[in-house]
């Protein structure tokens, strides 16, 4: 059988099991079916797999499991218009209670839009309105499509679902599963959200991405053997046998193609087993046979009896047959919400017949879009968008009692119940009480974690042998350049200004280079690190100690990469304890910049912005290091960058590490060499210097920079101190400072 026909039988076969589970919409309870593949799991015990068994044994063997909505809004503050004009010199306008509802309000209203638009009651006059209202209930086994054209809150209603809504909005009403209300911590137990873009790590292969989450999502009483098997079926249930040894890929890197990816993120959520699997547009971006495919698979998924929330664009006609229920919405509002085979006869009752052969999907999207291309256009269809809004509101009961006598127990139960006066009080989500939908899940130790974390993380880096190839060479460049440059280093007079030159290039360039990278290789990270922060999946402390033990390996590598060919072409000293010395300061003072890096990408979680705070805060390094100005001489409001810059720190100690010892012949005097700008304006010549010979040693050269051997401790400690100062610093912009990526 090809492809397509494959993908025919697939659908047919679950648009039959789909009309099979009808029975499923009644108000009844839903029992799991014999062929639960959860059954499967009460030898894997999971979160999930242990409270269904547990619920339905206090149920009498029967499990209801229902997800109702009410008359849920959400507002977010209304973002003010920056003026010039400070607040105090403005006039003061007269208070009005703005009753404005809608989010994007028609620029000109009529007053029966006006009026269409009140809320019921007035709201502050600083918010706008992202979700209106909005009712549904949707049970086990079945599939809800959220439908709406852009900007119609789809998205923010599954945010809000998924406790995961901005901090500064605020919600009203309630969502309650199994007929009580959700919390943030039982919606964590109890649903996996997919969010729209996939956030993978690019280096891993499918089976090890979904093997890590095992390890670190998973009861901690689950066994290996138990974890790995749940891995392999999840691998089967999504159909990605064939590619479970295929790197995730991305940005540059080949890998799993993109619906592939997509059904890899439903993997990582779908390894809890979670009753509720929520999807931000799963089919986004993916041709329309993908697309119809990842549908087909959540219908499979929630055959199963899951509840399968998503939202999509566009869906094809025949992927239509496979939803249970849709919501479709416009401007936040409700346009339908009940079963999809239903949706055309309503708007047909409302006057808006779907044309013969048209995508049921396409024709109620273009009812429920606005168009803004011109003002009449936006004032005929707002006034559409509100009307048919209304009409739902208003006789969707009756029209529901009238074509399905089941569904109307569903309008009973959840949708518009508050309207009718058959739910009594209002309840703010966050505020209702913290209740056991589920067995909170346990997870498993710190330490276990952050071991599990280190392995991971230690296998990206490994596996990413492109980056690893591509820095390799940078790197080796960098250092050959600087060898060639400074190549076989005399003992003449000259050599004394050449070495203090290779040690300040030395401080500056590598670890100029590694700031770049640093941050754009968290950068690449964060959303992955981000939304599996989000998903409760490990602490932050465990994932940070990982990452930096992880890298410490690579980070070393690269630092003798780039000492090696500098040390030996500029012939510094040949003594074993000289060579380590110089390459523990070097790699001190490259790992400083490092953690330099790591700061400002935790403070600025926008790559640009990261970027220029790093190189303006490294510029000042450079101009305190006491080589380009003198430290006497330097403004005195940046002079106290000096202390703490680390490029001063390491020029220091790699010179006195060089130059202690050393002796110089009295050849090639030059000028240059007590040039002001190269040596303290108070130059000293040393001992036994004279004009003929000014550096006779290494100890007047050290002189010439005001040093001796007690800087050397000094310097040392005060790059440990910053390492370790960075390095905490970091960890609290990542505690403090929202990762969420700006384009996410
Ligand atoms: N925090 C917020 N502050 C201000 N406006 C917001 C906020 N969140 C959402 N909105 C606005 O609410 C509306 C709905 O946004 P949402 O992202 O939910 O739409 P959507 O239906 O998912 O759109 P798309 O299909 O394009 O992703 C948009 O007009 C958006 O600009």
């Amino acid at each position: 059988m090809d492809v397509k026909g494959h993908h025919q039988s697939l659908h047919d076969q679950l648009v039959a099991a789909r009309q099979e589970r009808s029975w499923q919409t009644s108000p009844a309870a839903v029992v799991a079916p014999a062929s639960d593949h959860r059954a499967d799991l009460r030898q894997v015990p999971t979160t999930s797999g242990q409270h269904l068994a547990a619920h339905a044994h206090a149920h009498g063997g029967v499990v209801a499991q229902s997800l109702v909505i009410r008359n849920l809004s959400f507002h977010v503050p209304r973002p003010q218009p920056k003026s010039l004009i400070p607040a105090f010199l403005k006039p003061k306008k007269a208070s009005t209670a703005d009753t404005s509802a809608a989010t994007n309000e028609p620029s000109q209203g009529s007053s029966d839009q006006q009026r269409l638009l009140e809320a019921p009651t007035a709201r502050p006059a600083d918010e706008i309105t992202i979700l209106n209202d909005i009712s549904l209930t949707v049970k086990a086994g079945q599939v809800l499509a959220i439908l709406g054209s852009s900007g119609s809150g789809k998205t923010s209603l599954l945010d809000v679902l998924a406790c995961r809504s901005p901090k500064d909005g605020r919600i009203e009403g309630q969502v309650l599963l199994n007929d009580r209300p959700m919390t943030a911590a039982a919606m964590r137990d109890v649903a996996g959200y997919v969010v729209q873009d996939d956030r993978l790590l690019p280096n891993l292969t499918v089976h090890e991405t979904l093997m890590y989450v095992a390890l670190l999502r998973l009861p901690p009483s689950m066994s290996h053997e138990q974890r790995m098997a749940r891995v392999t079926s999840v691998i089967a249930e999504l159909g990605l046998r064939s590619v479970s040894n295929t790197r995730i890929g991305g940005g540059h890197i080949r890998g799993v193609s993109g619906g592939e990816r997509r059904r890899v993120s439903i993997a990582v959520q779908l390894l809890t087993d979670p009753y509720l699997l929520i999807l931000d547009e799963p089919t986004t971006g993916l041709d329309s046979f993908s697309a119809a495919n990842i549908v087909s698979v959540l219908s499979q998924l929630a055959a199963a009896n899951r509840t399968v929330l998503f939202t999509i664009h566009q869906p094809r006609s025949d992927v239509f047959d496979l939803f249970d229920r849709i919501l479709l919405l416009s401007k936040g509002r409700t346009m339908y919400c009940g079963p999809s085979k239903h949706m055309v006869s309503w708007f047909k009752a409302q006057g808006h017949e779907c044309p013969k052969f048209s995508n049921p999907c396409d024709f109620s999207l273009d009812l429920a879009t606005v168009d803004y291309r011109t003002h009449d256009a936006e004032k005929e269809s707002m006034q559409r968008v509100l009307s048919l809004s209304k009409a739902f509101e208003e006789r969707s009961r009756d029209f529901f009692a009238a074509v399905d006598p089941n569904e109307l127990e569903n309008w009973k139960h959840g949708a518009r119940a508050g309207q009718s006066g058959e739910l009594n009080s209002v309840m703010a989500i966050n505020d209702g009480p913290v209740l056991a939908v589920s067995k909170p899940r346990q997870r498993i130790s710190r330490a276990r974690q952050m071991y599990i974390l280190y392995l991971r993380a230690s296998r990206n880096i490994l596996q990413g042998t492109g980056q690893l190839a591509g820095e390799l060479v940078s790197t080796l460049f960098m250092a050959f350049l600087l060898g060639c440059i400074f190549y076989k280093l005399g003992d003449d007079q000259i050599s004394v200004r050449d070495r203090f030159g290779l040690f300040y290039i030395a401080c500056s360039l590598f670890p100029f280079m590694v700031i770049l990278d640093t941050i754009a290789k968290f950068d690449s990270e964060r959303a992955s690190f981000y939304n599996e922060r989000q998903d409760g999946m490990y602490d932050l402390l465990p994932y940070y100690l990982a990452k930096v033990l992880a890298e410490l390996p690579f980070n070393v590598f690269f630092s003798v990469v780039y000492l090696i060919p500098i040390y030996f072409m500029a012939n510094l000293k040949s003594d074993a304890a000289s060579f380590f010395i110089f390459g523990s300061v070097l790699f001190l003072v490259v790992y400083c910049s490092r953690s330099l890096a790591m700061v400002m990408a935790a403070a600025f979680p926008v790559f640009q912005a990261a970027c220029f705070a790093a190189n303006l805060v490294f510029t000042l390094f450079i101009l305190s290091s006491g080589f380009l100005i003198n430290l006497d001489t330097i403004w005195a409001g940046v002079s106290w960058f000096a202390h703490v810059s680390y490029i001063r720190l390491g020029f220091e100690a790699l010179s006195i590490t060089e130059f202690s010892g050393m002796n110089f012949t009295c050849a090639n005097v030059s000028t240059s060499v007590v040039d002001p700008v190269f040596l303290s304006s108070e130059v000293n010549l040393g001992q036994n210097g004279s004009a003929s010979c000014p550096i006779p040693n290494g100890k007047a050269a050290l002189e010439s920079f005001a040093l001796t051997d007690a800087t050397f401790a000094q310097s040392v400690y005060a790059l440990v101190i910053l390492v370790v100062g960075f390095r905490t610093l970091a960890y609290g912009f990542l505690r403090f400072v929202h990762q969420k990526p700006r384009d996410k």
